[in-house]
C-alpha cells in the first residue's frame, strides 16, 4: 500500500523518442513510471519532425498511467516538473491552440544553408559571444525563422501577435495550464538558452539577434527561472502547481546532484551530452564546446555549464540493429562485442548528420575504416560501442582545454549505461572511474527536485545531494600506451569523415 501521508512529486520527461512520467517520493525514490513513444517523421533526407499534438496527447496518457500505477489521486501530488528534448521548435496559433506545422526536431539539418548565410564573414562565431553557441542547424532560432518564411502567411500573423513560439517545455506548460483558456506562455533559462536568441548575461531575448534572424519578439515566451511556480494545472492534474522546467540534459545535471563547480555528468541516450558545472559565470569555449545554462533556482544566481553535445551514440546501436540487422535487440550488442578481444582494427565514426562537439562539421558523414578480411561482426560491434567512448574522450579533453578542470570521476546515466563493456571501455579511455547512481532516471529526478524545491517538498541542495547513492563504479584498467595508440587511430578515423557532404563545406 502506498503511504498517502507522504509527499509526492511528478515529473514529465518529453524526450526525442518517447515521453515518460515518473512519480517520486520524498526520498527521491521512484514510485511509478509510465512511458509512450511517438512518431518520428522524416519528410526528406536530414529532416526530422514530430507532431506536437501527438506529443501532447502522449504526455497526457503517461501522466494518467503513472498516477494510476502509483495508486494516487492528482490532489496528492505536491508539484509537477517538466523536462524535455531541447531545441525542438513548435509554433502554434494562440486562438485555436493548434500547431501551424510539425515541430522541427533538434536533429533536423534543413537550416544548415540558412546558418551559413547568417554567419557571413564571422561564420559559426557570429552569435557565440552573446549566446555561447556556434551557429548550427541544431538550435531553435533558425528553425523558427525557417517556419516563419516557409509556412504561407505565417510571418504576418506572427507580427500581429497571433502566433506563439515554444520549445517543448513551453508547449507543454501552455497546454497544462489551460491552453487557449489562459495557458501560461513561459520557458526557463535552460531551454531559452538553446534557442540562440537568449543573451547569456541578461537572461533575456537579445534584440540584436532577433533582428538578425528576423524573429518577431511577439512570438516569444517569457523567460523564467528553472524552479518556480509558473501556474496551476487544469484537467486531470487540476490544482497541481507546475513548478519546474529544465532542458533534459540540464535536468540530469540537477538529478545527478552536480551542484559543485567542477562536477560533471554524461547522459548516454540517442546522443550523449556531457555537462560540467562551471559556477555562476559563463566560461567561453575555444575548443568546440557550448557555453550553456546549468539551472537557475528562483531568484538565486544562475549556474552555467560547459557542454559537449554528441549527436549520435545510442542511435548508432539502433542503426546497427535496425538498418544492418546484425543484432535483434540493443542488449545483444554487448554479447556480440564480448565475443572478441578488441575492435580488430576497425573504427566507426557516426557522423550521420555531420559531427557536433568538438568539431561542428556539417560536411562530415559516417565512415567505417580500418577494414581487413580479419574483421568480423564482433569487431564491428566493438567499434560501434567504442565510438561512444572515444567521442566522449574528445569532449572531456576539450573541457580540460577550456576550463582547466580535469574530471576525476564521471557520473553517468541514460539507456546505454546498462552496457558494462561500454562503461568499462569508457573508464579505460578516460583513465578515471565512471559511476552510475542508484536512481539512473536522473532527468525526471532533476525536474522533480526543481519542482519540489519551489513548493517546499525539499529544503535545499544539501538535502537533495544526500539522496544521491552510488550503484556501480567502473575503474580504468587499460594500459596508457594502448589507450594512446587507439586514440590516435580514432582521431585518424574522424579526419576521414570530414568534407564528404560537399554542399556543406563552407
Ligand atoms: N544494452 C545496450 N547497449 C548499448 N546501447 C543501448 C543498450 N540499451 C539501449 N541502448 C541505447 O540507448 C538508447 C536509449 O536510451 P534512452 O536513455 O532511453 O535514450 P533517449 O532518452 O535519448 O530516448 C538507444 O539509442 C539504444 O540504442
Ligand atoms: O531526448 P534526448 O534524451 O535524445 O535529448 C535530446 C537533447 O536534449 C538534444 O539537445
Amino acid at each position: 500500500m502506498t503511504d498517502h501521508a507522504e509527499k509526492y512529486v511528478a515529473a514529465i520527461d518529453q524526450g526525442t523518442t518517447s515521453s515518460r512520467c515518473i512519480i517520486f517520493n520524498q526520498d527521491g525514490a521512484i514510485v511509478a513510471v509510465d512511458q509512450r513513444e511517438h512518431r518520428q517523421i522524416f519528410p526528406k533526407p536530414g529532416w526530422v519532425e514530430h507532431d506536437a499534438t501527438e506529443i501532447w496527447s502522449k504526455v497526457q496518457a503517461v501522466v494518467a498511467g503513472a498516477i494510476a500505477k502509483a495508486g494516487l489521486r492528482a490532489d496528492q501530488l505536491s508539484a509537477l516538473g517538466i523536462t524535455n528534448q531541447r531545441e525542438t521548435t513548435v509554433l502554434w496559433d494562440r486562438a485555436t491552440g493548434k500547431p501551424v506545422h510539425n515541430a522541427i526536431v533538434w536533429q533536423d539539418t534543413r537550416t544548415s544553408a540558412l546558418c551559413n548565410e547568417l554567419g557571413g564573414s564571422d561564420g559559426q562565431d557570429r552569435f557565440r559571444e552573446q549566446t555561447g553557441l556556434p551557429l548550427a542547424s541544431y538550435f531553435s532560432g533558425p528553425k523558427a525563422a525557417w517556419l516563419l518564411d516557409n509556412v504561407p502567411g505565417l510571418r504576418a500573423r506572427a507580427e500581429r501577435g497571433e502566433i506563439a513560439f515554444g520549445t517543448i517545455d513551453s508547449w507543454l506548460i501552455w497546454n497544462l495550464t489551460g491552453g487557449t483558456d489562459g495557458g501560461q506562455h513561459v520557458t526557463d533559462v535552460t531551454n531559452a538558452g538553446r534557442t540562440m536568441l537568449m543573451n547569456l548575461e541578461t537572461l533575456q531575448w537579445d534584440p540584436s539577434i532577433l533582428s538578425a534572424m528576423n524573429v518577431p519578439e511577439a512570438v516569444l515566451p517569457e523567460i523564467r527561472s528553472s524552479s518556480e511556480v509558473y501556474g496551476t494545472a487544469v484537467g486531470q492534474l487540476s490544482g497541481v502547481p507546475v513548478a519546474s522546467a529544465l532542458g533534459d540534459q540540464q535536468a540530469a545535471v540537477f538529478g545527478q546532484a552536480c551542484y559543485d563547480v567542477g562536477t560533471a555528468k554524461n547522459t548516454y541516450g540517442t546522443g550523449s551530452f556531457l555537462l560540467l558545472n562551471t559556477g555562476n559565470r559563463p566560461v567561453p569555449s575555444k575548443s568546440g564546446l557550448l557555453t550553456t545554462m546549468g539551472y537557475k533556482i528562483g531568484t538565486e544566481a544562475p549556474v552555467y555549464c560547459l557542454e559537449g553535445s554528441i549527436a549520435i551514440t545510442g542511435a548508432l546501436v539502433q542503426w546497427f540493429r535496425d538498418q544492418l540487422g546484425i543484432i535483434r535487440s540493443a542488449d545483444e550488442i554487448e554479447t556480440l562485442a564480448a565475443s572478441v578481444e578488441d575492435n580488430g582494427g576497425a573504427y566507426i565514426v557516426p557522423a550521420f548528420s555531420g559531427l557536433f562537439a568538438p568539431y561542428w562539421r556539417s560536411d562530415a558523414r559516417g565512415v567505417v575504416t580500418g577494414l581487413t578480411r580479419y574483421v568480423t561482426k564482433g569487431h564491428l560491434a566493438r567499434a560501434v560501442l567504442e565510438a561512444t567512448s572515444w567521442q566522449t574522450r574528445e569532449v572531456v579533453d576539450a573541457m580540460y582545454q577550456d576550463s582547466g578542470v580535469q574530471i576525476t570521476t564521471l557520473k553517468v546515466d541514460g539507456g546505454m549505461t546498462k552496457n558494462n563493456l561500454l562503461m568499462q571501455h569508457q573508464a579505460d579511455v578516460l583513465g578515471v572511474p565512471v559511476i552510475r547512481p542508484k536512481v539512473s532516471e536522473t532527468t525526471c529526478l532533476g525536474a522533480a527536485y526543481a519542482a519540489g524545491l519551489a513548493t517546499g517538498v525539499w529544503n535545499d541542495l544539501d538535502e537533495l545531494k544526500s539522496h544521491w547513492q552510488k550503484d556501480v563504479e567502473w575503474t580504468p584498467t587499460m594500459e596508457a600506451s594502448v589507450r594512446d595508440r587507439e586514440y590516435h587511430s580514432w582521431r585518424k578515423a574522424v579526419e576521414k569523415s570530414f568534407g564528404w557532404h560537399e554542399d556543406d563545406v563552407s
